[in-house]
């Protein structure tokens, strides 16, 4: 096979470059445009792990080397396949690439496809290749291995290729129908050992042929720059259309096929000659190019008007059939009258001139829009948009984004002085089914209807429109965890409109990335909340979170169980200087005392209003926490609260918390020391705190931080300490004892003791404290109201002396926790009693004891009757399924 004749031929060859077809394969190449596109490594579906993604050309080449010569490559429309195999033919002929190969036969199915009939193989090499002189054939048959076949368009051909439909030929020189010769190459009756690469949109014809697929991904980013670049002679242009087409369609899949790149390209390049106005959105690109392809027919309105109205029902019957391609015949029927020059602009046309040849749309995405242009072009109001939006269900996706765009006069006003009017009515057909389905959508949970809602207000760029939709019933921001770049865009443009939202949540997002970020910051720094909590942030994502914050109105941003650690967090500090963050959740970040620093500067940097943080989980210990302290002292340091459960601390930071309490700057109330080993010693530092007249805490939680009953006598001396500002105690989980219990109890009845809200859950206590508690209930003084006293197993006895205390007038107990105390129907009566008796108690926890369906009529009963009870918990009590009706007719009742 002589090379130079192929490589001659393939040059010399000239194809029509269109602003939908893109520039012919052999322009690129000959031009030196060519841009390897990439294709997915086999494993990876993930978008957002783009980096290193292997080029289609290499893949191809690499599969080819392999021992089973078999590619095949699956790609959407434009996205570079016949470029690529082009390419491949090219590269082979001028000795570049593939050099194992002696003869390389290069088919396209858009141009065998109107062979009808049989033939050989050995008319198909000579005749339909026409690279070979006839006595180089044996050679071929002698030497398969040396053979390539390229296959393009697989999906153009009409037949399936599927093996067991055929019967399958082995002899080169006998005739056969065209699939059945190659489905007998593809499957190696015929010219066994000889390559194949095919290629195909859809995967669907090659489910039956093994070899290496090979997905065609097209271009991404980088590629789009350096198509850009070398499209537009002048640096300053590309860079123009490069920002303008990535922050405008960047998002969109479609950007990823060359072919599309073209479109975009060329559009801009038209509207920059002409000094225009770029298009914002995918509606006002589609606008242009038909404003465009129109004004090149340069024919009367009524005929651009038909002509659109033609492309329409040919749009609407590929759509409705699933079909690629009309023949002339069903063209006539849409009312074409010209082919191919009018029909040429906007459609490809395969075959010859005669009646055989067939016609497609180059894209999906015009098809759709056309449908729409012409659904509002249609006079006949012979069925409305839901319908009509029904029957094109899942064939059609940007339908009613189009729709939705078009149905803005100042979006469709170009289309309309060349088409003449639009049909008012059914535009306000279209405009009263968005409103009411987008008010029952938005007063919904789905997250995906919100979001085409959002996308419709979009393209619609109306912001009076989106005021108008998202009312105050809307629930805008609920769950939007994992949204696509496309969402978040949309979801920006509305809130941008909108001015501010509640909440963001984007809970459980999955990976957000730099993209998303970015597109998604605007609607960010609008939101009073953002929710990140059980998300995974990538290193870029956080730069936008940062600066969306500073910018913004953000009060509160959860970023519970991120995982975030001290490389990203001290990103996010950059932005958290100067903010409007009040509340900041940082629950399991796998922050450490490296951090702490950066907190430090956040704390102290005069503009932070931070004033709630809640570090639990992450292991600052006392190196960070002691750090942290350093803040306190901070006139700017605006900390209120500070949750530090379990972060790994000791009695070794208390003294400088301590002496952060007592400085006279700190306005820290709140102190949760949950599940840290504070000990005797950080209970004697902190106490000294609590009795200096600077030290402003109220709440202070001890729960589980390894204390004894050596700890008491020190609390009490804090509490009895007229200083003393605490209205908060949580001793839970600590062995106290009856020792240590019954002197916090002399603590408490102290008259000016502000003590409110007590927890002694599981401190080993006993009948005589809980006669001691009942007694300080009934002092007169005690200000206590909220009473935690589960997990002591005191039994009915013990907990008489608080149902006692609850009838007496001076008790001003609301809530009342005696979870897993050994409580049995006996005390039922006592209860009740003290229920009836009561002005305030608000709400009793009785989980975990041994209460059977004998009391529930009465504490049914009791509840009915209350005024002031909201809430009984008689969960994990020995109830039998029988009382369950019973237990219902109360909904203040929960078991
Ligand atoms: N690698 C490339 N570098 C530059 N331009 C390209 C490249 N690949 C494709 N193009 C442009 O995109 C257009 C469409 O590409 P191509 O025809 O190869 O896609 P395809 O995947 O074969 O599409 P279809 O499935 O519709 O046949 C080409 O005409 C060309 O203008």
């Amino acid at each position: 096979m002589d090379k130079d004749t192929v490589l001659t031929h393939i040059l010399k060859s000239k194809g029509t470059s269109t602003l939908l077809g893109g520039e012919a394969p052999v322009t690129v190449i000959n031009n030196n445009e060519y841009i390897s596109p990439l294709t997915c490594k086999p494993q990876v579906t993930d978008r957002n792990v783009e980096d290193n993604l292997p080029s289609l050309d290499h893949a191809i080449h690499a599969a080819l080397s392999g021992e089973i010569k078999n590619v095949i490559l699956v790609g959407p429309e434009g996205s570079g396949k016949t470029t690529a195999l082009e390419k491949l033919v090219v590269d082979w002929a001028k000795g570049e690439r593939l050099q194992n190969f002696s003869y390389v036969f290069h088919f396209r199915f858009r141009e065998l496809s109107s062979l009808n009939g049989t033939l050989s193989l050995e008319t198909l090499l000579l005749h339909h290749n026409g690279h070979i002189p006839p006595e180089s054939v044996p050679l071929v048959l002698q030497k398969p291995e040396g053979v390539l076949f390229v296959f393009d368009d697989l999906d153009q051909c009409k037949q399936s290729l599927d093996p067991s439909v055929h019967t399958l030929c082995s002899d080169p020189s006998r005739a056969a129908s065209l699939p059945c010769l190659v489905a007998s190459l593809l499957h190696g009756s015929l010219l066994k050992g000889a390559a194949f690469v095919v290629a195909t949109r859809s995967t669907g014809c090659v489910t039956f042929l093994s070899g290496t697929q090979v997905q065609v991904l097209g271009f991404l980013k980088p590629q789009r720059e350096a198509y850009i670049n070398r499209f537009f002679a002048d640096p300053a242009a590309a860079n123009k259309a490069l920002v303008h087409m990535e922050r405008t369609l960047g998002f969109y899949d479609i950007c990823t096929s060359p072919r599309f790149c073209w479109t975009v390209c060329s559009m801009y390049k038209s509207l920059m000659d002409a000094g225009e106005k770029l298009p914002e959105t995918l509606s006002q690109l589609y606008v242009d190019i038909l404003v465009h392809l129109v004004q090149m027919l340069s024919q009367n309105k009524t005929r651009n008007a038909e002509l659109v109205s033609s492309l329409g029902k040919m749009a609407s019957h590929c759509s409705l059939d699933q079909r690629s391609s009309c023949t002339k015949e069903e063209m006539h029927s849409f009312g074409f009258q010209q082919f191919p020059t009018t029909v040429g602009v906007f459609l490809q046309v395969d075959g010859d001139q005669s009646d055989r040849c067939v016609f497609s749309f180059y894209s999906q995405l015009m098809q759709e829009f056309l449908l729409a242009v012409s659904f509002f072009m249609d006079n006949s109001m012979s069925e409305g948009v839901e319908k009509m939006l029904e029957k094109h269900k899942g064939h059609a996706k940007f339908l009613d984004v189009f729709l939705s765009a078009l149905s803005e006069p100042s979006q469709r006003r170009p289309l309309e002085s060349l088409l003449g009017e639009l049909n008012s009515e059914r535009i306000v057909d279209f405009k009263c089914w968005f409103k009411g389905s987008s008010e029952i959508t938005l007063k919904g949970c789905y997250k995906d209807k919100h979001h085409r809602c959002f996308h419709m207000l979009h393209q619609a760029q109306n912001e009076s429109l989106v005021k108008e939709v998202i009312t105050p019933s809307a629930r805008i921001g609920i769950s939007y965890g994992d949204l696509s770049v496309q969402d978040c865009v949309a979801l920006s443009y509305v809130v941008t409109c909108l001015g501010e939202m509640e909440q963001l949540n984007l809970y459980h997002t999955r990976n957000l990335t730099e993209e998303e970020a970015e597109r998604l910051a605007p609607a960010m720094s609008l939101s009073h909340k953002i929710i990140l909590s059980g998300s995974s942030l990538s290193a870029g994502a956080v730069p936008h979170l940062a600066s969306a914050l500073s910018r913004g109105l953000t009060k509160e941003l959860d970023l519970s169980q991120t995982r975030l650690g001290d490389e990203k967090f001290k990103i996010l500090c950059a932005g958290l200087r100067d903010c409007k963050l009040q509340t900041l959740k940082l629950v399991v970040c796998s922050l450490t005392e490296a951090s702490c620093e950066d907190l430090v500067s956040v704390l102290t940097s005069g503009t932070s209003q931070l004033c709630v943080l809640d570090m639990v989980f992450n292991q600052i210990e006392d190196q960070g926490f002691m750090k942290l302290c350093k803040a306190l002292h901070s006139p700017h340091c605006k900390l209120q609260e500070l949750q530090l459960q379990s972060c790994g601390l000791t009695a070794a930071s208390m003294e400088a918390l301590s002496a952060a309490l007592c400085s006279g700057q700190s306005e820290l109330r709140k102190v949760n020391l949950t599940q840290n080993e504070i000990g005797l010693s950080g209970v004697e530092a902190l106490c000294k705190s609590l009795q200096h007249p600077l030290c402003k805490l109220q709440s202070l939680n001890f729960f589980d931080s390894e204390l004894t009953g050596e700890c008491c006598p020190v609390l009490m001396a804090a509490l009895q300490s007229e200083h003393c500002s605490l209205s908060e105690l949580d001793l839970s989980v600590n062995d106290l004892g009856q020792e240590g219990a019954l002197l916090l109890c002399q603590a408490l009845s102290r008259p000016g003791c502000r003590i409110e809200k007590l927890g002694l859950k599981r401190c080993e206590l006993t009948q005589s404290v809980f006669k001691e508690l009942g007694s300080v209930l009934r002092s007169g003084t005690s200000q206590l109201k909220s009473l935690t006293v589960g997990i002591n197993q005191v039994g009915d006895q013990g907990v008489k002396h608080l149902w006692d205390a609850i009838v007496h007038p001076n008790c001003l107990l609301e809530e009342l926790d005696v979870e897993m105390t050994n409580l049995t129907d006996a005390c039922v009566g006592d209860l009740c009693a003290a229920i009836r008796a009561s002005k305030t108690l608000k709400s009793l926890e009785l989980r975990n004891n041994s209460l059977t369906d004998a009391s529930v009529p009465a504490l049914v009963q009791v509840m009915q009757d209350s005024q002031n009870m909201l809430e009984m918990n008689l969960k994990y009590n020995d109830f039998s399924e029988e009382v369950f009706d019973l237990l219902d007719e109360c909904d203040k009742i929960r078991y």
